[in-house]
């Protein structure tokens, strides 16, 4: 396996009573595709709150790129390579698709709020490379004809790709994906899936997924873990995953076996 940039070690979270997530532990390598998957109420979302900083486990550790990121706030995760989308999406309706896309990619813009006022080289030099970046991503996800649309006017599909290019515009090393063919169809399924292995491999990306369509999940993932009530209780390639008996159990039911 590749060395791990996303480590999750005996990581436990509590709600009052509830234990939503316990002592999971599990890797993410550079560039690698894992999936994660289980019934609702699983714990995948509240892992993928962990990893970004919304949530602190009440125990365990969490490292990225080696670093244990307790503590350590959303926006910092974001600018240290950790991009997410999300269930319900979250776009900026009333901006432009292209706007939402600058938005993100301005974070690595070092020039702060008096470079943008001076407008110097190096502040040109940096939006530059941002309108490049937007510009390649339009074009790769196939929404340049839609550059100046408003994000909340376009199609269903293309929002929750517009999701993805925007979390890609702040050029992450891991990018967590939740749900991303939801409300899809077939069609748009089968592009999602090959868009998914080409950003993978054209920015070198490591992608944590979390999906309940099997075809997705199965078709793309290197590996997959598993989750029920919180706990992990599978990880494995999608052949042994299909065929693991506590996961028919649990989650894909025994027509789910190929
Ligand atoms: N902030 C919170 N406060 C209390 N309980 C929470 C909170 N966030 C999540 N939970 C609970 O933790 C458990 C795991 O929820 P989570 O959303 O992570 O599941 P999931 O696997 O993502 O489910 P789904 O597939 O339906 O999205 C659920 O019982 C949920 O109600």
């Amino acid at each position: 396996m590749s060395n791990p940039l996303l480590e999750l070690e005996n990581v436990t979270i509590k709600f009052g009573g509830l234990t939503a997530v316990s002592e999971l532990t599990t890797t993410v390598g550079e560039g690698e595709l894992v999936g994660l998957i289980g019934p609702n109420g699983a714990g995948k979302t509240t892992a993928f709150n962990m990893i970004t900083g919304v949530y602190q486990p009440t125990s365990g550790n969490i490292r990225f790129g080696g670093r244990n990121t307790r503590g350590i706030k959303p926006s910092r995760l974001a600018g240290m390579g950790i991009a997410r989308t999300f269930q319900n999406i979250r776009l900026f309706g009333s901006l432009s698709v292209l706007d939402n896309i600058r938005v993100a990619a301005r974070l690595h813009n070092k020039q702060g709020y008096l470079g943008a006022l001076w407008r110097g080289k190096g502040w040109k030099a940096s939006e530059a490379e941002t309108e490049r970046l937007a510009i390649e991503l339009l074009e790769i996800f196939d929404l340049a004809g839609q550059r100046d649309e408003e994000a909340k006017s376009l199609p269903y599909g293309d929002q929750r790709r517009l999701e993805i290019v925007r979390a890609l515009a702040t050029r992450p090393k891991l990018l967590l994906l939740d749900e991303p063919a939801a409300g899809m169809n077939p069609s748009e399924k089968d592009d999602l899936m090959r868009l998914i292995r080409f950003i993978k491999e054209r920015y070198n990306l490591a992608v944590l997924l979390v999906e309940h369509d099997m075809k997705v999940v199965m078709g793309i993932c290197e590996r997959i873990a598993v989750l029920e009530y919180g706990r992990k209780i599978a990880e494995g390639t999608p052949k042994e995953i299909q065929c693991h008996p506590k996961v028919i159990e649990a989650y894909l039911g025994a027509a789910a076996v190929v």
